[in-house]
Order: structure tokens, then C-alpha cells, then sequence
């Protein structure tokens, strides 16, 4: 159990600064997620907290330790890859027993701790087996077994199943987040799979450029994005935004200091006929795409705003031409000149419900 405290940290390579001053506490115990699209430093923060990579600026603690200084072997922290590179060689016990390889750990206990963990990743079948003889789940699972064995304080793992299938994948999903609660250990995962994050994280990070956008859990991200990054990365599809010029004449007044304002698209409703609800505006649309999914409908459809995807989940109502979308003012998203959310800056009781055509 760990709690980790970065402060103030900068990475530069070649003048390159990748990451910009960064301070964050992750919580003893809990399943923090790191997300954010390529290139926006989460492999580096990793490697910098396990000491794989030394941070140009600032401290990291891990409990009440400083370990700046301190060599990877000596932080008590396993790492998984999503590149585990098993031994071909070695049966799944060989494997997960190198993990304690320079430990001096005395043969009959070295076996207990094997047989312990290969139970808790459901592998105690398979200890004599070869890698190639085993699924990619179970593969990745003689990976988390060999970081488990070592008992560490926190466990970072790197994109662990993104080589895996999608239906795979959810499953591992659902056993990491279970064998999190069964170690309570502290988690430190990095993903670039928003989807992922929401589900397993109790707290997620989103970076960007080098930059942390918001720091909650995911249903804050989801419902209070702080600014408009946070806003178009989490959510499937995206939050539609536009800028305050797109709704002339459709919320009026805009009020002063919101730039752009955003709705989510599982927010807006789309109908055959125009409905005039009270405090909602209403927009006559064109249908251009129509994706039916079994449970939900995602439309693309063209209006006065502009184009815009509205995901329903009720059955389709046509698959093209005509049709009405309305939005609750009070799901409206305002954010200022500074990309930052105002949520102070309420929408939802400047006007009654209007009708517009498409522009
Ligand atoms: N050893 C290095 N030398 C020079 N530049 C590096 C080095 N390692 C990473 N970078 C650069 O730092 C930036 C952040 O890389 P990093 O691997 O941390 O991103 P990431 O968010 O993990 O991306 P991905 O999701 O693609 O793995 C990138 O621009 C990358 O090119």
C-alpha cells in the first residue's frame, strides 16, 4: 500500500519539454487511471515513477519517501507492459517465479508464493504449461502473476491489454478491477482508451501535452469537465461544441464571458415532429448518417448550429430526411475564451422553447 505525491515535475528531452509541471497525489489503494491521446507523456510519468527515467525537475514521493535518487529495484513497485515478454522456455511457474529472481527466498516458500498468486489470476491449472500453449488473456495473466509475486506497494501497468482482442479485453478488464479489490493495492494505469478509463478507474488523470486537463473520478469528468479538452475526450461520441456565434438567434442572450457552449450528444432528443417542450430549444435537421447499434442510434444530423451527432435510445425514427432535435438548455455546457468550463454561467432559464429551420 503506497500513496505517491508528484511535485512539480517537468521532463525535458532535447529541449523537448514533455512534461510540464506536474503535482498530483494518487491515493493509497486506488485504481488510478492515466489518460490522454499519444504522445502526451503518460509512459514518462510511469517511467519516471518507477525510475526507469529521471525527471528533469521536481520530487517524487512514494508514502513519505523521498525517491528521486532511488534505483527502480529499490521502489517497490512492479510494472506491467502491454508488450509482456514471457519466456518461451520457462512453464507459466518458471515464469512467474522469475519475478523473484536476486530475492533470496527459500525454495518451499518461493513455491507457496507461486501457488498462491497463480489462484488469484486463476492459473493454477496451467503452472506446467509453455507460453505458446496459453490464450493471450492467460498470457497476460502469467505477466500480472510475475509483477504480483513480488508483493510490491504499487503496481503501474502500461496499456496492459491493448494487445489484446476487444472481447478479451473487456473480460481482462473486469479481472483486473476485481483482483484490484482483492489486493488493495495501489494502481497506476495508463491508457489511451477513454472507455477504459471511465470503467476502471476511481480516479482518472487527463493529460494533454504534458499538462494534466482534470484529476476525478470518472463520473465528475463525465458530468463537470473543468475545460474543453476533458469535455471532447471523455464521451462516445464526443461532446458537440460550437462556438457562441452558432446559436444566434437560438439562445439568446448568450450571456457574456461563454465563447463555446457544448451539449452531449446522448442529451439531445430527435423526433419526427416538433415537440415545443419548455425551456428546450428545438432545431428542424437533416439526417445524414444513421448508425443503428442494437440498443442505442447514433445520428449525424446538419441544422442551423451546424452538424452534430445525437446518440438515442429509442428505435430509429427514420434513416433519412426530416427531423426534430431538441436540446434541454440546462444541458448545455458553457465554456469561456479560455477553454475553461463556467458552469456559473447558466443557460438553461434564458429562453423558452423555439422553433428554427435548418439555416
Ligand atoms: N527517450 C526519449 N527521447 C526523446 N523523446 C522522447 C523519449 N521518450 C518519449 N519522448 C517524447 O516524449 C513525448 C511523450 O511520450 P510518451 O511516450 O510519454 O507519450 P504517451 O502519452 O505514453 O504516448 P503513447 O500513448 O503513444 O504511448 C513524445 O513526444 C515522445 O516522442
Amino acid at each position: 500500500m503506497a500513496e505517491i505525491r508528484l511535485d512539480n515535475i517537468s521532463k525535458t528531452f532535447n529541449e523537448d519539454r514533455v512534461v510540464k509541471n506536474i503535482s498530483l497525489t494518487i491515493k493509497d489503494g486506488s485504481f488510478t487511471v492515466l489518460v490522454g491521446p499519444s504522445g502526451c507523456g503518460k509512459s514518462t510519468i510511469l517511467r519516471m515513477l518507477a525510475g526507469f527515467e529521471k525527471q528533469t525537475e521536481g520530487d517524487i514521493w512514494i508514502d513519505d519517501k523521498l525517491v528521486n535518487d532511488l534505483a527502480p529495484s529499490k521502489r517497490d513497485i512492479a510494472m506491467v507492459f502491454q508488450n509482456y515478454a514471457l519466456y518461451p522456455t520457462m512453464t507459466v511457474k518458471g515464469n512467474i517465479e522469475f519475478g523473484l529472481a536476486n530475492r533470496k527466498i527459500p525454495k518451499k516458500e518461493r513455491r507457496q508464493l507461486v501457488e498462491e498468486i497463480a489462484e488469484i489470476v486463476g492459473l493454477s491449472d496451467h503452472l506446467n504449461k509453455k507460453p505458446d500453449k496459453l490464450s493471450g488473456g492467460q498470457r497476460q495473466r502469467v505477466a500480472l502473476a510475475r509483477a504480483m509475486v513480488k508483493k510490491p506497494k504499487v503496481f503501474i501497468l502500461d496499456e496492459p491489454l491493448s494487445n489484446l482482442d476487444a472481447k478479451l479485453r473487456t473480460q481482462m478488464r473486469t479481472e483486473l478491477i476485481q483482483l484490484h479489490k482483492k489486493l488493495g493495492t495501489t494502481f497506476v494505469y495508463v491508457t489511451h482508451d477513454q472507455v477504459e478509463a471511465m470503467s476502471m478507474g476511481d480516479e482518472i488523470i487527463i493529460l494533454n501535452k504534458g499538462m494534466v486537463q482534470q484529476k476525478a473520478a470518472p463520473i465528475d469528468v463525465y458530468q463537470n469537465p473543468r475545460n474543453l479538452f476533458a469535455a471532447e475526450f471523455i464521451g462516445q461520441p464526443p461532446m458537440n461544441v460550437f462556438d457562441r456565434t452558432a446559436y444566434e438567434g437560438i439562445v439568446e442572450p448568450v450571456p457574456e464571458g461563454v465563447r463555446y457552449i457544448g451539449f452531449r450528444p446522448e442529451h439531445a432528443s430527435v423526433s419526427r415532429t416538433a415537440a415545443s417542450i419548455p425551456h428546450t430549444i428545438e432545431l428542424e435537421s437533416e439526417i445524414l448518417t444513421l448508425e443503428t447499434l442494437g440498443a442505442e442510434t447514433i445520428y449525424k444530423v446538419k441544422n442551423r448550429i451546424g452538424v452534430m451527432n445525437i446518440r438515442s435510445f429509442s428505435a430509429p425514427v427514420a434513416k433519412d430526411g426530416c427531423c426534430f432535435v431538441s436540446i434541454p438548455l440546462e444541458k448545455f455546457y458553457p465554456f469561456g475564451a479560455d477553454k475553461i468550463a463556467k458552469p456559473e454561467l447558466d443557460l438553461s432559464m434564458k429562453k423558452e422553447a423555439v422553433l428554427n429551420g435548418i439555416g
